[in-house]
């Protein structure tokens, strides 16, 4: 059959109300899943598409449901089942937003969260379930949840989902949904063959719909590779990192032990990075994405519970950290990155032993993966210097140097302009002591020494050679508001700090900073005895 092809959505036969809510999430034109999805989708038929990652398959299901679920009837009309719990808080967060004009109510259920709350969110009412399946089964087998009236299924990642570890869960919870009228949607990047094979079993002639032209994976994706022994993996990524242009990245590890290991050694390093896994505790897990998405944390690493789905426009970087243990999984994890036409970097670390897997992933994909080698300290120092010429070029163009112009004056009086350029950088580097640093074990930092009505408050913070005393009184200042001049003695000891402020401001000071951070490092800090 020849699928029609549409320009814009205003072509495809969609309501007012859906219109509206799409141009409002700034969605143009649809995408190529889209089109070709939508008209099908909206006719009832069942379909399996397959579209690279962060194509906007979400919405290639979202809208039909929206349109389709009668916003009128109050019985759940659609489900939606995901495999990780945060998929399904996302999609029911999207599906949220396109039925925004519509009076649906979609709901994420998933394991993990207040099983009391959900059944009290279902009896309250909604049309679209969002699920993971093993909470949607405890509440059908608890009576709490009903699918009579569903008339639409989708399976999103399909292939995850009907592969061994859910599929007797999947049939359990197809059961309950009467097979009449039923239409059933697949979507995934990646669609094996066995899978479209068993995915016949519970479809009516399903249309099949194959978006990705050639590659698996999306070409804005620079995809390279470093070879690299397991003895000084960590200190090779510490150097990727450290020469990357990194905005936000997700670091794969194979197991949540892994995880923990790479998280506690990055930190042991000064790299501030959280952790995603199975065994944290559901509030754990979204305090840890809530962060993430808002941009506070720079670095996630995880299991491959984050390697689908997840839509986070600001990754620049996947870091396969261990090399993903089927080619698939390798589709997905990098397509963390690279959404909705953005550019992303793909970097997988390998051992000489790995090759094999590596050329298993390439087939599949039908790409070449670029080998790179690592970047040398000398490259990395080359990096810094050149990030600290940029910054200083900003600051120059911004002209904002006021007082500062008239200190450089008096010092170009008497030294040479390079001596005294060299030293104020040395300065912003190093801070003011960085000579005896190396020999004290305590730093002290500030002119007022002991003075009177001072309090001293004690940091968490652990000693690190990145921060530095001004480092804290500027962090202070912006986080609690008062000027940075108020602050009296800094002392950094080896695992702790002490910072000096007067009195009258001891409590805003404290107010603004537990759990904070200062140059990706957690603080927390406490009242200590005044002097
Ligand atoms: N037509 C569109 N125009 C602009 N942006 C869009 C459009 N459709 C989807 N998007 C946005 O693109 C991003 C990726 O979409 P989505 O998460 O649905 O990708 P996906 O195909 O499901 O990827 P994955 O395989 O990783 O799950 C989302 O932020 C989404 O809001
Ligand atoms: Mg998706």
């Amino acid at each position: 059959m020849m699928v029609e092809r549409l320009q814009t959505f205003g072509e495809i036969t969609l309501s007012k109300q859906v219109l509206q809510a799409l141009s409002e999430m700034g969605f143009e034109e649809p995408s190529p899943i889209q089109k070709e999805a939508l008209p099908l989708a909206l006719n009832g038929v069942d379909l399996i598409g397959q579209a690279q990652t962060g194509t906007g398959k979400t919405a290639a299901f979202g809208i039909p449901i929206t349109e389709k679920v009668n916003p009128k009837f109050q019985a759940v009309q659609a489900l939606v089942l995901t495999p990780t719990r945060e998929l399904a808080v996302q999609v029911s967060e999207e599906i949220a937003k396109i039925c925004k004009y519509r009076h649906i109510k979609p709901l994420p259920i998933y394991g993990g969260q207040s099983i009391d709350r959900q059944i009290r969110a279902l009896r309250y009412g909604c049309q679209v379930v969002v699920g993971t399946p093993g909470r949607l089964l405890d509440h059908l087998n608890r009576g709490t949840l009903r699918l009579p009236y569903v008339k639409t299924v989708v399976l999103d990642e399909a292939d995850e989902m009907l592969d061994m570890g859910f599929i007797e869960d999947i049939e359990s919870i197809l059961k309950e949904v009467s097979a009449e009228d039923r239409q059933l949607m697949l979507f995934s990047a990646t669609m094996p063959l066995e899978i479209r094979r068993l995915a016949q079993r519970y479809m009516r002639e399903p249309h099949t719909i194959t978006v990705s032209r050639d590659e698996l994976t999306v070409p804005l994706i620079d995809q390279v590779f470093y070879e690299t022994r397991e003895k000084i993996k960590v200190d090779a990524l510490c150097r990727i990192i450290d020469t990357e242009d990194i905005g936000q990245g997700i670091i794969f590890c194979r197991t949540k032990r892994g995880v923990d290991e790479l998280v506690a050694a990055l930190e042991a390093r000064g790299y501030f990075a959280e952790a995603l896994h199975g065994d944290l505790s559901q509030q754990q897990r979204d305090r840890v994405m809530k962060r993430f998405r808002d941009g506070k944390t720079e670095l996630l690493v995880a299991t491959d519970v984050a390697a689908r789905g997840l839509d986070i426009d600001k990754v620049t970087h996947v870091i396969n950290f261990d090399i993903p243990q089927d080619p698939e999984g390798y589709v997905h994890r990098i397509g963390r990155t690279g959404r909705a036409g953005r550019k992303g970097q793909a970097i997988t670390l390998i051992s000489p032993k790995e090759y094999r897997q590596l050329r298993l992933i390439e087939q599949l994909i039908k790409t070449r993966i670029r080998r790179q080698e690592l970047p040398s300290l000398s490259d990395i120092s080359e990096r810094q210097a050149e990030n600290l010429k940029n910054q200083l070029i900003k600051l120059i163009q911004k002209n904002h140097l006021g007082a500062y112009r008239s200190i450089a004056g008096a010092l170009l009086e008497e030294y040479d302009s390079m001596e005294v350029a060299a030293a104020a950088l040395k300065y912003a580097v190093e801070g003011p002591d960085a000579e005896q640093r190396e020999e004290d074990d305590e730093i002290s930092f500030g002119n007022t020494g002991a003075a009177a009505g001072m309090v001293r408050l004690f940091m968490n913070i652990g000693r690190v050679q990145q921060i530095r005393p001004q480092d804290i009184v500027r962090w202070i200042a912006e986080e609690s508001g008062v000027p940075g001049n108020i602050i009296g003695m800094i002392n950094i000891y080896d695992k702790f700090t002490f910072v000096e402020v007067p009195e009258e401001y001891a409590q805003r000071v404290l107010g603004c900073m537990h759990q904070n951070m200062i140059k990706g490092r957690k603080v927390n800090v406490e009242p200590a005895k005044a002097r």
